[in-house]
């Protein structure tokens, strides 16, 4: 199904931890670092170990914890098993920790084996916490330190008074739930107060301003639809706007084309409802104008329409076409800009689209045919040195193409290159010159999405060692 990612064979879920009993068996530091993360959710903790680091032995002391002074064998274990919630094993021997992890599982308890994410049944994730706001990060166990890192810049982006805007909304959900029983409608409303200076006032602890906010936001609440018309840029989602993602993320429907890959559907809102519209070239799966008609029907019915475009949606994307329907049916809509694939293309292939030395313009041209077969193009104005032309959706016409440029007066070996699905990690360049680039493209199977870049620029492309 698109849009699912891979199988990762991990599942990460949130216990309820409060008076739980947990082993911790071993005294080290990673023991420390277990005990004082279970600790902090209300568990009983157990440690079992002959020697104690003094940390762990600090938290004894305040009473924070259990310790009994012994080193464990299967038969001190067995018998503390049953009614255990979990358990770490954190000796420093790793045949100790095997066996006593096939002990845990043969009795169904959850066992972490910290040298080895290979015989547990859980692992532990790196955490940020803000109150009840908690973040986990996991690798499946493949690399404990990316984990860490990746805490580290969550830490940096969540906002500090996170606990605070999470109180504010749990203390006021119940109160909402009665006033507005219909779940999208709430969810709407708290998507605007999370949109606004409720959020704000919130974060900062003035509660008061908070409440007033969103008292606000509720009586004028009728559902109001509107369409956001999105540019995902040219596949990969690196390159997203940080508009575009978080545009992504509220969403109430997503309408989406073939040029918007699952590796940028995979960062659609899980629950929002996704509509494929096609369009491949000359096989629309839905025409333009139902497409039109959708969006207006959807932000109608008050839903929070996103239009997803690859590349960008004004340059070939036909979005001024949505817009004008829009307009007439006076529908709310947002525009956001995405990398055009001539920006993405070139760049990920290393052709700089002008040059000082050879081209002081570039153009973009759309190399659709009309319906007889023949491209209808200003050929005077596109053969001419000192410039770039860049043709999207040429692949289909390359043969006409590069043979009318060579009849209106570009030598046939003008450099051309053909970048066959820009920016992905499968992308592949292949270069010629006007004479060679139609046989190329048959001889590698260059297929669709591709683009054509045609001029002197492609004699400058560059490759970085390092890739
Ligand atoms: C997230 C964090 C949580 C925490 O510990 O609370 C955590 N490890 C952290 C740090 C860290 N761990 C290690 C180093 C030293 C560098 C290195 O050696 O690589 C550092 C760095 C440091 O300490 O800075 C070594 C290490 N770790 C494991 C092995 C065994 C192996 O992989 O085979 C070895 C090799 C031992 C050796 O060879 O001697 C295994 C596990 N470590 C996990 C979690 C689980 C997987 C999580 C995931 O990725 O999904 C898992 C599977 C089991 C578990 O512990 O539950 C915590 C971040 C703390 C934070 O938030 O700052
Ligand atoms: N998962 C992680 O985050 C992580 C991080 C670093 C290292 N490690 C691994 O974790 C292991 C433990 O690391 P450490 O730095 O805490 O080691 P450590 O040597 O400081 O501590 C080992 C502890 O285990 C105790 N122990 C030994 N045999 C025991 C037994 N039979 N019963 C009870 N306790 C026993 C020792 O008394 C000691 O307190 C290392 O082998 C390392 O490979 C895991």
């Amino acid at each position: 199904m698109q849009g699912l990612s891979e199988n990762t064979g991990w599942f990460p879920v949130v216990f309820r931890m409060e008076g739980e009993r947990v082993l911790v068996v071993g005294g080290g530091n990673v023991a420390a670092s277990k005990v004082q993360l279970l600790v902090s959710t209300g568990a009983r903790v157990e440690v079992l170990s002959a020697s104690l680091c003094s940390e762990l032995e600090r938290m004894v002391d305040k009473g924070a914890i259990h310790h009994f002074a012994q080193d464990t064998s299967v038969q001190d274990l067995q018998p503390r098993l049953s009614g255990c919630r979990l358990v770490y094993l954190a000796t420093n021997d790793r045949d100790l920790n095997q066996t006593l992890a096939t002990l845990c599982k043969a009795h169904n308890v959850p066992v972490c084996a910290v040298d080895d994410p290979a015989i547990s049944t859980f692992i532990t994730p790196a955490l940020v916490t803000r109150g009840k706001v908690q973040v986990a990060i996991s690798t499946g166990g493949a690399a404990p330190v990316l984990a860490r890192r990746l805490r580290t810049m969550v830490e940096r982006v969540l906002p500090e008074g996170l606990h605070r805007l999470a109180d504010f909304m749990s203390a006021m959900r119940d109160e909402l739930r009665q006033r507005i029983p219909d779940t999208s409608e709430r969810r709407q409303l708290w998507e605007h107060f999370l949109d606004g200076e409720g959020a704000r006032a919130a974060l900062a602890g003035d509660k008061a301003e908070a409440t007033r906010n969103l008292q606000e936001l509720e009586e004028g609440n009728a559902a109001r639809g509107e369409v956001w018309l999105v540019g995902a840029g040219p596949g990969n989602p690196d390159l997203l706007t940080l508009a575009a993602l978080r545009l992504m993320q509220d969403a109430d429907v997503i309408l989406y084309d073939n040029l918007v890959g699952p590796e940028i559907l995979n960062y659609v809102r899980r629950d929002a409802e996704r509509v494929f519209v096609g369009k491949k070239r000359n096989r629309h799966t839905l025409p333009q104008e139902d497409i039109n008609h959708e969006l207006v029907r959807r932000a109608q019915a008050g839903q929070r329409v996103l239009r997803l475009k690859g590349g960008d949606p004004f340059i070939f994307g036909r979005g001024g076409e949505e817009l004008e329907t829009l307009v007439e049916a006076g529908v709310p809509f947002r525009i956001v800009p995405g990398i055009s694939a001539a920006n993405g293309c070139a760049a990920y292939a290393g052709i700089p689209l002008t040059h000082r030395d050879c081209a002081q313009a570039c153009l973009f041209i759309t190399g659709h045919a009309r319906a007889d077969g023949v491209l209808n193009l200003e050929w005077e104005t596109i053969a001419l040195k000192n410039q770039t032309v860049v043709i999207y959706m040429g692949l289909t016409m390359i043969s006409q193409l590069c043979a009318q440029l060579v009849k209106h007066g570009l030598p046939e070996n003008w450099p051309v290159a053909v970048v066959e699905k820009g920016t992905l990690p499968e992308q592949r360049v292949c270069e010629g010159t006007l004479a060679t680039l139609p046989d190329l493209v048959a001889e590698q199977q260059i297929q669709s999405p591709a683009l054509v870049i045609i001029g002197e620029v492609v004699r400058h492309r560059v490759i970085s060692p390092h890739h």
